[in-house]
């Protein structure tokens, strides 16, 4: 029998007590609950002065968003957990500590981040971190590479191929990325003046094709242990320290996803910009995004080369040379997945603060056309933007 039951905040405080690994755990009194995500329930818990000292996160059997109409997976905690404890092994600097977890409960104690924020709302406001970029790129290369066939043992890499299969976060995925937005669904969201500009969505066959290649690799190479959501909300930064939260979609999976779940994200900050700080102040903004996804690119591809040259275990694969043409996929694969955050940000059921909060209509309505216009451009002209600075190009020419 199942020993699950929705926490209180009362349970949250007696479970951080017992398992926080804290050494005053009686100084643990009170919980909030401060979850702000789509999917589950998120408890900091505060000490006798206030200061909250350790984080509680639980799965609710459905999505949080939408309610209990749509039931979800429980083991979405156990993959979480598992894929972060895996993440953290292999790059601790940039992933957030997981100190205990529970599959019957669906819950997990982590490391306190209250001295970090959250990256999406500092971009929003102008906020800027200047290693961040870098940080991510390292990060990304740390977890992909460690987790890939590149230095895995082949039985281990099958091992954890198994371990981490994921079929129901992934179905959401495949579902909102590469379907909702291209057809006609309940789940999409958007405004009633964007009905052209999605109804050529649905009527672009050169798009929905190059859409149906990225999904196909999106279920079939399993090249790496993803994160599977890094979008800048998955982001906590501060002053020269950047960490990675909320890995519940983690599974084996193309390196390009992750690379270029990141890239979106960045891009959908671009395209938001103006609506935030107005047109003027947003220009130096937006020269800052593209310096971020170069400067993230470069470290990503510089670090996973090194680490490729330093610690290949297979034979075959440590061919000098052949980690730079596995690079070049992997490039060609992120611009793709990143046109398809763009789009589904925009049209599909999940948007993100960058757009959704713009307060002008006509601004709002503008800033949404220029993703998905950058999103379709992206998608389909992906195999052709052979480096950063021609992205760089390509994105100034759509706005
Ligand atoms: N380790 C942490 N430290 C501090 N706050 C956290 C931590 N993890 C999550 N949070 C807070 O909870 C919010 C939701 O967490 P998240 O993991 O994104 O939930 P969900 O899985 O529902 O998307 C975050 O935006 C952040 O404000
Ligand atoms: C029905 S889940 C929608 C959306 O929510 C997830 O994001 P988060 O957990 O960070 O709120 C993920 O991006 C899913 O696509």
């Amino acid at each position: 029998m199942s020993h699950y039951r929705t926490f209180t905040a009362h349970d949250a405080v007696a479970y951080a007590q017992q398992f926080g690994g804290l050494a005053d755990p009686a100084s643990l009194v009170e919980a909030q609950e401060v979850g702000d995500g789509n999917l589950n329930l998120v408890f900091k818990i505060f000490d006798t002065q206030g200061v909250s000292r350790i984080i509680v996160k639980q799965a609710l059997p459905y999505v949080r968003c939408v309610g209990e109409s749509w039931p979800l997976t429980l083991d979405r905690a156990r993959l979480e957990a598992q894929t972060l404890v895996e993440h953290y092994k292999h790059c601790p600097q940039h992933t957030v500590k997981i100190q205990h977890y529970d599959a019957e409960l669906a819950v997990m104690v982590m490391e306190d981040l209250s001295s970090h924020r959250i990256w999406r709302g500092e971009l929003i406001s102008g906020v800027y971190y200047p290693q961040a970029a870098s940080q991510l790129g390292e990060y990304l290369a740390q977890t992909l590479f460690h987790t890939s066939d590149f230095y895995l043992h082949p039985h281990e890499k099958k091992a954890q191929v198994a371990r981490f299969i994921n079929p129901e976060m992934c179905e959401i995925t495949e579902d909102l990325f590469f379907n909702d937005p291209y057809q006609i669904h309940e789940r999409n969201n958007y405004p009633a003046e964007l009905e052209p500009e999605v109804a050529a969505l649905r009527d672009d066959a050169q798009l929905k094709t190059a859409v149906a290649a990225l999904k196909h690799r999106f279920f079939s190479h399993a090249e790496a242990l993803l994160h599977g959501d890094i979008h800048s909300g998955s982001i906590f930064v501060a002053d020269g320290s950047l960490k990675a939260i909320d890995a519940e979609f983690g599974y084996f999976g193309p390196v390009g996803f992750d690379v270029g779940t990141a890239i979106g994200n960045l891009l959908l900050n671009y395209c938001g910009l103006p609506g935030q700080l107005g047109i003027r102040e947003a220009a130096s903004g937006r020269d800052q995004r593209l310096a971020d996804i170069v400067e993230l690119w470069n470290t990503f591809a510089e670090r996973f080369q090194w680490l490729a040259r330093e610690k290949t275990r297979d034979a075959a694969l440590a061919f000098p040379g052949y980690a730079s043409e596995f690079l070049k996929k992997v490039w060609a694969d992120a611009i793709g997945f990143a046109g398809t955050e763009l789009i589904r940000r925009s049209v599909g059921l999940s948007h993100v603060a960058d757009i959704d909060t713009i307060q002008d209509k006509e601004m709002k309505l503008s800033c949404l056309r220029h993703a998905i216009e950058l999103g379709k451009a992206l998608i389909v002209l992906a195999p052709r933007i052979d480096s950063a600075d021609e992205l760089v190009a390509r994105v100034r020419q759509y706005g």
